[in-house]
């Protein structure tokens, strides 16, 4: 099942032809419930302009965006910020990690802005289960400067996964960590796609983030000029050389 679908998805920024570029041409994708897809691709080709399409946090200029049968197009501001609240998750490259809030209240707190609040006993039950699945229970307590940059970014992700999101987007989640930290992180997603048949979709430059999906967009001048999917290849670092030469080779041919 679909769980998104883009249809012809045009996005121009500007107004006069001079200046105008087109982000997105004309792309057609769809993503499946339970899938983990990263979109990868080189500088400006389009993937988080593609990504703020997906998420409704920015519209088409052309073309059309369905979260299951729910054409986006057709709803006001309101019903998109409350389809976000509900449906998505968010991970970021800089945590966003409210600093004078501790672990468990940075975790709890999108649970506000939704219809569907919890009593706060069912709320801090999921938080520490949360935490438990993301193996750092212990940090309920600690606040955003006590930790390690892939702790925040697991807090991060915890917070993301409160209101039991349909989607979770990351846009470069390891983008500010060091490759240990990144393994650690990437991990931890590709766990919660297979145990939890979380849908992922993530935004990233790095063949070694992208080799934990299943399948890979990748994007050139805003196309989508490949599509793969990885779990034909069995070992990781089959995947990351793949995926390396890849990105190398559509740098190259449209030099
Ligand atoms: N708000 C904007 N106004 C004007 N042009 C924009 C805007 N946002 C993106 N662009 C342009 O659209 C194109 C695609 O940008 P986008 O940020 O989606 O690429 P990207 O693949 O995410 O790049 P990077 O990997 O460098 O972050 C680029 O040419 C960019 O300059």
């Amino acid at each position: 099942m679909n769980i998104l679908t883009g249809k012809s998805i045009t996005k121009k920024f500007g107004n006069n032809e001079k200046n105008s570029v087109y982000a997105l041409k004309s792309i057609d994708v769809t993503f499946e419930k339970g899938s983990f897809t990263a979109i990868m691709g080189t500088s400006g080709s389009g993937k988080s302009t593609l990504l703020n399409m997906i998420s409704g946090l920015d519209t088409p200029t052309k073309g059309s965006l369905f979260f299951k049968d729910i054409n986006l197009k057709e709803l006001d501001d309101d019903e998109l910020t409350s389809l976000r609240n509900k449906y998505y998750g968010f991970v970021f490259q800089f945590f966003h990690l409210i600093p004078v809030m501790n672990v468990m209240d940075n975790i709890t707190l999108p649970n506000y802005f939704t219809q569907e609040k919890r009593n706060e006993h069912s709320l801090k039950k999921r938080a520490r289960s949360i935490l438990n699945d993301l193996g750092i229970e212990q940090l309920a307590t600690s606040f955003p400067s006590e930790l390690s940059g892939g702790q925040q970014q697991r807090v991060a992700i915890a917070r993301a996964l409160i209101n039991q999101p349909e989607i979770l987007l990351a846009d470069e989640p390891t983008g500010s960590l060091d490759s240990n930290t990144s393994i650690l992180v990437m991990e931890q997603l590709q766990r919660l796609n297979s145990e939890h048949k979380q849908t992922i979709i993530t935004v990233t430059h790095d063949a070694k983030v992208a080799a934990y999906a299943d399948r890979v967009l990748m994007m050139h001048d805003g196309y989508i000029v490949e599509e793969q999917t990885l779990s034909k290849l069995d070992h990781y670092e089959n995947k990351v050389m793949y995926l390396s030469q890849l990105l190398n080779s559509i740098g190259r041919k449209n030099k």
